[in-house]
């Protein structure tokens, strides 16, 4: 299999990197973050997600951040929506793609989104036919695709069984999660072979979180095996409610440097996505956890 030439990041760090934070921040920080991320060059923004605010409190404002942005054409500002409802509520904000996720593990599930994987396919399928009514594409994730915090070992199979039924149902594109980042290189290929075999290569993307330090072997791994759209969050942004201990998603300063030293090309500056990376961690007072990030601001 030949590395692909070109990649499509999938910045994530507005929502997945901030569902997870207890402190308050505010819709103009949100919306300066996104608007950070698209100068920078991403071309593909998860800005926030309509799920119920008493489960992720944070995501509450994510209305309000998609009327703030400064929209520019050619760039996807997507949302996470569980249910019809959340849909409903992302079509009135003008939300242009969204996306559904479901899990390979049936606790994660249970913890995440309340019923069993079954319900949530089931729970998707009035999404799905709005979706289509209304011309909205929907992109779909399966959490846990390299082990769940509850259950352990998850089988290929099972993995390949729940994106095959997103695929089926109309996802454009699914997204395999190592939601609590304990895959390794090897397990990742494994994975991806049998997934691959009911979806195409192109139609799968990559969503790998650093928890044992993995991420980036993980995504030049599924380089190798063919994939060629990766999540990642700006800064290292985020941890997972319903996975303890999870840390944040890969960083996407330390992916374009991987990608760049592979000579594939992105379109993202380096230099304008540290800095909206290092203003986010001043804000909420972290470390910036891209290691790219951090030796670049010590020079
Ligand atoms: C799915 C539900 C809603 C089920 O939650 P439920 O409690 O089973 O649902 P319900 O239908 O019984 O509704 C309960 C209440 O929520 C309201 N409600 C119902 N739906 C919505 C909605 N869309 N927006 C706003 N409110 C909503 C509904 O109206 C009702 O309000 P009440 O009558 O009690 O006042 C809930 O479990 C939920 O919102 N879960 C979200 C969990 C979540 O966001 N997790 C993080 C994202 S997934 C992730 O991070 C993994 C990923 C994608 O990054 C990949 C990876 O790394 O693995």
């Amino acid at each position: 299999m030949n590395q692909p030439t070109s990649v499509r990041l999938v910045e994530v760090g507005p929502r997945d990197g901030l569902q997870n934070e207890k402190q308050p921040i505010s819709i103009a920080d949100k919306v300066r973050l996104v608007d950070d991320l698209t100068a920078a060059g991403l071309s593909y923004v998860e800005v926030g997600s309509f799920v119920s605010p008493k489960w992720v409190p944070q995501m509450a404002g994510s209305a309000e951040v998609f009327a703030g942005i400064g929209r520019k054409p050619g760039i996807t500002y997507a949302a996470l929506t569980p249910n019809l409802k959340g849909f409903e509520t992302a079509l009135e904000a003008k939300v242009e793609e969204v996306a559904v996720f479901a899990a390979a593990s049936e606790s994660f599930s249970q913890k995440n989104i309340n019923c069993s994987i079954a319900e949530s396919l089931q729970r998707f399928v009035p999404l799905m036919e709005a979706a289509k009514a209304a011309n909205v594409r929907v992109r779909g994730y399966v959490s846990c695709v390299l082990g769940c915090p509850y259950d352990g070992e998850v089988a290929p199979e099972q993995v390949a069984s729940v994106a095959r039924e997103l695929y089926a149902m109309g996802c454009y594109e699914v997204s395999l999660g190592d939601t609590i980042g304990t895959g390794t290189a090897g397990k990742t290929r494994a994975m991806l072979e049998v997934v691959a075999r009911d979806i195409p290569r192109d139609r799968l993307a990559g969503h790998f979180h650093d928890t044992y330090g993995q991420a980036l072997a993980n995504i030049y791994a599924s380089l190798l095996e063919g994939i060629s759209v990766f999540d990642s969050s700006v800064a290292g942004l985020g941890g997972c409610p319903y996975a303890k201990g999870a840390t944040g998603n890969v960083a996407t300063e330390d992916v374009l440097y991987l990608l760049q030293g592979l000579g594939i090309e992105t379109g993202v500056d380096m230099g304008k996505l540290i800095a909206a990376g290092q203003r986010i961690c001043e804000m909420l007072g972290k470390a910036n956890g891209s290691r790219v990030a951090r030796a670049r601001l010590s020079q």
